[in-house]
């Protein structure tokens, strides 16, 4: 066997028990071939040393526009609906697809070096995107995001289609690393015909559904004016909801929506920074937890974040979930790693979140040396709430290094964050 051993550290089970053991990888398979301590003494192959750290599932970043980077710092302070109309919608009119290209690498780059193996992404120019993440390494679940709104009917459904058809076209690239979606914006960027007609046509062809959803308390109104019902049960009369779907945001659902979500199975993805800078207002996730509804973790666009750390995320949901629940109790340490890893995973579709035989290779180690993290009563608490993405020392994705001692080993990183530089501030002129 093509063995890769992570050695000599502390593992986190898919319960959030941790135990002293190596992990050993089938890197041909891209499967975890054993858990347990001593193994490695086993195997030949590549060792990567995890002495002093604690090995876990790659973080999933359930939901980003990784080539926002590009607009990371250019428009804050402001609500959704006029940071999106005054400032970001007239600069990614002026996008090509090589700053798309650029901005995926500079967000792989980030988040490969904060832990990060797999993400979902909604954005333009998906080809590129795909191009991104199959050199990278990563995994990840792509689509197009489609916008009726202002558009005649031709441009509509040639958005829509566009959406349709690289759900079509990359699903399964990368070796099977990418997947895909149809990926309408929102409930109330994309027209009811239109979402009727297209959801219909991608229920038949199998292809999941992933939109934003009850981000802000604007984009419920309107939904309940025009069609007499909340926007969760709107969508499900669209037949928008159900266990492959995954909605990002979640944050102003009532009772009855969150009883549809469990009842469909749909997955929420909370993106606990971006609801805070925008003020979009605070995700009821332990009400969500507690019904039953799966719920991950996105950063969402490094734009509204402005980082793509997720252990930063984890560490907000835990946080701002207390804050919500008004109880300290609520979103506790395990339930956060929890949602940014197996939540996440299942709630986008793809491997990975659990390190356990015969699972995904996606796995990342974690340095417990700095003095941030003296002493570690517990390492799942420190996981939570003081670990960050720089401490990650090792990141692997279906049994490929993607970074060993804090070098990415897949992508060139100086070449990129130049790259990334130049492109943002080109379109930055573009768009004047
Ligand atoms: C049509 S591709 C995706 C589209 O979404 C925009 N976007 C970024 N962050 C958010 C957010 O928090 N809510 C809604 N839409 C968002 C992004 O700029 C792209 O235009
Ligand atoms: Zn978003």
């Amino acid at each position: 066997m093509n063995a890769l051993c992570i050695a000599g550290g502390r593992v986190l089970r898919p319960d959030c028990s941790v135990e002293d053991a190596d992990v050993v990888v089938d890197r041909d398979a891209g499967r975890v071939q054993d858990v347990g301590e001593g193994i490695a003494a086993e195997y030949d192959g590549q060792t990567l040393d995890a002495e002093g750290g604690v090995v876990m599932p790659g973080l999933v970043n359930a939901h980003t526009h990784a080539a926002m980077t590009l607009l990371r710092g250019y428009a804050d302070d402001k609500p959704l609906g006029s940071w999106l109309r005054e400032d970001i919608w007239p600069a990614e009119a002026a996008l090509e697809a090589e700053d798309v290209r650029a901005g995926t690498e500079l967000g792989i780059v980030e988040m490969i070096r904060s832990g990060t193996t797999a993400f979902a992404d909604m954005y333009f120019e998906v080809p590129e995107v795909a191009a991104a993440v199959e050199e990278s390494g990563m995994r990840a679940r792509l689509g197009h995001g489609v916008v009726t709104v202002a558009k005649d009917d031709e441009d509509a459904a040639a958005d829509i289609e566009e959406s349709l058809r690289v759900a079509r076209e990359f699903d399964g690239a990368a070796g099977g690393r990418i997947e895909t979606a149809f990926m309408p914006h929102s409930l109330t960027t994309v027209g009811e015909e239109f979402l009727r007609e297209s959801v219909a046509t991608a229920r038949e062809e199998g292809i999941p559904l992933h939109f934003h959803a009850n981000e802000t308390a604007d984009e419920v109104s309107p939904i309940v004016d025009e069609h007499g019902t909340r926007p969760l049960s709107y969508a499900d009369d669209l037949g928008m909801l159900t266990e492959e779907d995954f909605l990002a945001h979640g944050v102003h659902v009532d009772a009855k929506e969150i009883e549809l979500l469990a009842a469909r199975g749909t997955s929420v993805i909370h993106c606990p920074a971006s609801n805070t800078k925008l003020a979009s207002g605070i995700a009821p996730v332990q009400e969500m937890l507690d019904a039953g509804v799966n719920v991950g973790i996105g950063t969402d666009g490094a734009a509204s974040n402005n980082d793509l750390d997720v252990f930063d995320e984890l560490r907000d949901a835990a946080m701002i979930g207390k804050l919500g629940a008004d109880d300290a109790a609520a979103v506790p340490a395990a339930a956060a790693v929890t949602a940014a890893t197996a939540g996440s995973a299942d709630a986008v579709g793809l491997p990975g979140g659990r390190i356990e035989k015969g699972e995904a290779a996606d796995l990342i180690v974690v340095d417990f040396d700095a003095p941030h993290l003296a002493p570690a009563h517990d390492a799942v608490s420190h996981l939570a709430y003081a670990v960050r993405g720089s401490d990650v020392r090792h990141t692997v994705c279906d049994g490929q290094v993607l970074m060993e001692d804090r070098e990415v080993q897949t992508l060139d990183e100086e070449r990129v964050v130049e790259t990334a530089r130049e492109r943002a501030a080109s379109l930055v002129k573009r768009a004047e």
